[in-house]
């Protein structure tokens, strides 16, 4: 038998693991300890991640936990990492969509885990466990979109700004509710916000605790559209219809699209030239590229 198969598999694997070590924001050398921090939410059980990839491109990711109004447990914590080392690995992803089972989005950590991991190493080990996994969740190839229902508050209000876009429905609520927890954002969302809103209006909401209705988040660029539905079903289908505004077309240039965005967005600007340079490089005279020569579509 030869050793080849297996060699290339290994060689695959460490490439990404070692990927990963690289996408992650935090190692060793910040004091982080992913394992130690991974054994202490396996024991905060309960509730589910559910991740369903479609044939178009398109990925529903729903916080499973109607009972506490979808509050993450240590292992929805777990299970969203697993989520999106899965959507990393998905090569013909377009979009994702993330939303609450029972109508709501999502409430934050449970309180009952903040509870038992509230000494200051389990809390740090969380918050950066948390920021490893939003901020590859914010950077995946994928256009990706909250549908807030109901509440999103606490870290559920910092999920949403882990996502390119963030649609309401009718009666939903965005709140940071931080600082009546004694707290400030952690899991980034307070990073993120102030690039959405500007530090102005990132000061109002978590200074404020501030209620956000559809109508203040469209008036601060914190959401894009306001959805006619605030029924469950309804509200996905027209979630997955203002979506497919941006991923009709093929997945090699969509996921080209996103990753000149975020690079445009986190790197310094020659960086982001060269990057964009090389994206760039991989569309020129591509499949798509050369079909669009011979039909040579109208823009009107
Ligand atoms: C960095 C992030 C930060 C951290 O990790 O420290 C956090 O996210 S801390 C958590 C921040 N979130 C909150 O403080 C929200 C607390 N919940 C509420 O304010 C309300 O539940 C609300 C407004 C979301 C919904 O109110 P409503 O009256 O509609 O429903 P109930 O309050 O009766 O909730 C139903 C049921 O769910 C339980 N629940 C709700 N949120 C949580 C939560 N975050 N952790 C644990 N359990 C939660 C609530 O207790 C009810 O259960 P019951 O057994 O019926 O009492």
């Amino acid at each position: 038998m030869t050793l080849a198969p297996w060699k290339n598999f290994l060689q695959i694997t460490m490439k990404r693991i070692l990927q990963q070590r690289r996408l992650s924001l935090y190692n060793g050398a910040h004091g982080y300890e992913e394992e130690l921090i991974k054994k202490k939410l396996q024991q905060f059980s309960g509730g589910s991640i559910n991740l369903s990839k479609e044939d178009n491109g398109i990925a529903i990711l729903t916080l499973n936990n109607p009972k506490l109004m979808n509050a993450f447990t240590g292992t929805m914590m777990l299970e969203l990492q697993e989520r999106v080392t899965e959507l990393e690995n998905w090569k013909d992803g377009k979009g994702l969509i993330i939303h609450g089972a029972g109508n709501t989005f999502c409430s934050g950590s449970d309180l009952n885990v903040v509870k038992q991991i509230s000494n200051s190493q389990d809390g740090m080990n969380m918050c950066m466990f948390m920021q490893n996994t939003l901020t590859r969740l914010m950077r995946l190839p994928l256009f990706s979109v909250a549908l807030v229902q109901g509440k999103a508050f606490g870290g559920g209000a910092e999920l949403t700004t882990a996502c390119d876009f963030r649609l309401m429905t009718p009666g939903s609520e965005i709140r940071f509710v931080h600082k009546h927890m004694g707290l400030v954002p952690g899991w980034g969302g307070g990073a993120r916000l102030v690039r959405i809103v500007g530090s102005g209006a990132a000061l109002q909401l978590l200074g404020g605790a501030a209620r956000v209705d559809p109508e203040r988040a469209l008036s601060l660029g914190l959401s894009e559209h306001t959805l006619p539905s605030s029924d469950e079903t309804s509200a996905l289908g027209e979630a997955r219809a203002w979506l497919s505004q941006y991923t009709d077309g093929p997945a090699t240039v969509i996921r080209a699209v996103k990753k000149v965005v975020t690079a445009g967005r986190e790197l310094p600007l020659e960086a982001a030239l060269r990057t964009e340079k090389d994206i760039f490089g991989t569309v020129w005279g591509g499949p798509a590229n050369l079909q669009a020569l011979v039909r040579r579509p109208k823009h009107k």
